[in-house]
């Protein structure tokens, strides 16, 4: 059969960051999507080790380990989607802003390396504070003149994976609940008004419900107690948004996602960036969703959003642009 009668090729992942506590697990759940033909695993340590414990499960992609400096670009080759992970996690009384020094630089030098070897890859940015990492890898994009604001996607999917468990005991069911804005805090706004099984929850239940997505990310560190924050279920969050784009890249499906993407739906507001609901497709984001509909409280949520999102992104737009932390 002529090539271009058969099935379509089946996407290449690179995972950056890969034999950390998110990356390890991520791995392992990318390994066993079967829409996964290449997974190229990359870390500054323990990649080759990683793969070969993943290369013995019998699903049909390869798996590759790729370790240090010398080894990013031949580990993006040819990849499609690539995964971010790579970077330090928080400690008790850290904020995620309190990662961007040591983070950025890492980010920075991994979107480097993208835009030099995989530029037309779907990147997906976990790494925090997501608020300026996604900034600061469009920057990096940008500068090499291979930007495309489709393919950019900060991974706020925990949040909504957080927020459709924890309204759970109101609602009776695991239920969608809308979750806009930035990953961190305040710049976390759920849209509880628009999940019409949550009306009957009381306003002392629904401002201890908010608060708990806004800082579910808090009750792990602190759980863990020094041994970093949330990695399982991130690398739950992160398969799911990864499966939706290898869906979308392939033509499977149209999966619809909330991601921190540039766009111009928060323009009103004066964001470039924000989290908020696509459709993705062969290129990344085919349709951007408008906002959905705020309550008089979740405004109120809004506004210290976006004052908070301003500053995180104008940070990492100026580390690239002005070299400043
Ligand atoms: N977006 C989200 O919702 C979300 C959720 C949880 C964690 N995070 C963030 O994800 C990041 C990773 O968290 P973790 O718990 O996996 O941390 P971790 O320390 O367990 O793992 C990080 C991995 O990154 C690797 N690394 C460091 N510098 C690198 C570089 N230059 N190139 C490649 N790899 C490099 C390390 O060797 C390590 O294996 C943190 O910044 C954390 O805050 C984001
Ligand atoms: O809380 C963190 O620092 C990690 C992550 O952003 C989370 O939401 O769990």
């Amino acid at each position: 059969m002529p090539r271009w009668l058969g099935p379509a090729p089946q996407p290449k992942v690179a995972i950056l960051g890969a034999a950390g506590g998110i990356g390890q697990p991520l791995s392992l759940l990318v390994k066993i999507n079967p829409l996964v033909s290449q997974l190229s695993l990359y870390d500054l340590v323990n990649t080759p080790g990683v793969a070969a414990d993943l290369s013995h499960i019998m699903t049909d992609s390869e798996v590759k380990g790729f370790k240090g400096d010398a080894e990013l670009k031949p580990a993006l080759e040819g990849a499609q989607i690539v995964v971010i992970p790579a970077g330090v996690p928080r400690k008790p009384g850290m904020t995620r802003d309190d990662l961007f020094n040591i983070n950025a630089g890492i980010v920075k030098t991994l979107a480097t390396a993208i835009a030099t070897t995989c530029p037309k890859a779907l990147i997906a940015v976990i790494s925090n504070p997501v608020n300026s990492t996604v900034p600061i890898v469009a920057e990096v994009l940008k500068a090499h003149g291979v930007y495309d604001p489709r393919r950019l996607f900060g991974v706020t999917t925990l949040d909504l994976v957080r927020a459709a468990k924890f309204i759970s005991p109101h609602t009776g069911a695991i239920t969608a609940v809308p979750v806009i804005g930035g990953h961190s805090g305040a710049t976390i706004v759920p849209v509880v008004s628009a999940v019409s099984s949550a009306k009957g929850i009381s306003a002392a239940d629904r401002a201890a419900l908010i608060q708990r997505i806004q800082f579910g990310g808090d009750e792990v560190v602190k759980a863990k107690d020094g041994a970093g924050s949330a990695t399982l279920s991130m690398a739950y969050a992160g398969s799911l948004f990864v499966d939706s784009l290898l869906k979308g890249l392939t033509g499977k499906a149209t999966p619809k996602e909330y991601t921190f993407v540039n766009s111009e739906v928060a323009k009103e507001f004066g964001l470039e960036y924000f989290a908020s609901e696509v459709t993705l497709g062969p290129n990344g984001v085919e349709t951007y969703h408008a906002l959905p509909s705020l309550d008089a409280d979740e405004k109120k949520l809004l506004e210290v959003c976006v004052n908070d999102l301003k500053a995180n992104i104008a940070k990492g737009v100026d580390f690239v642009k002005n070299g400043s932390k």
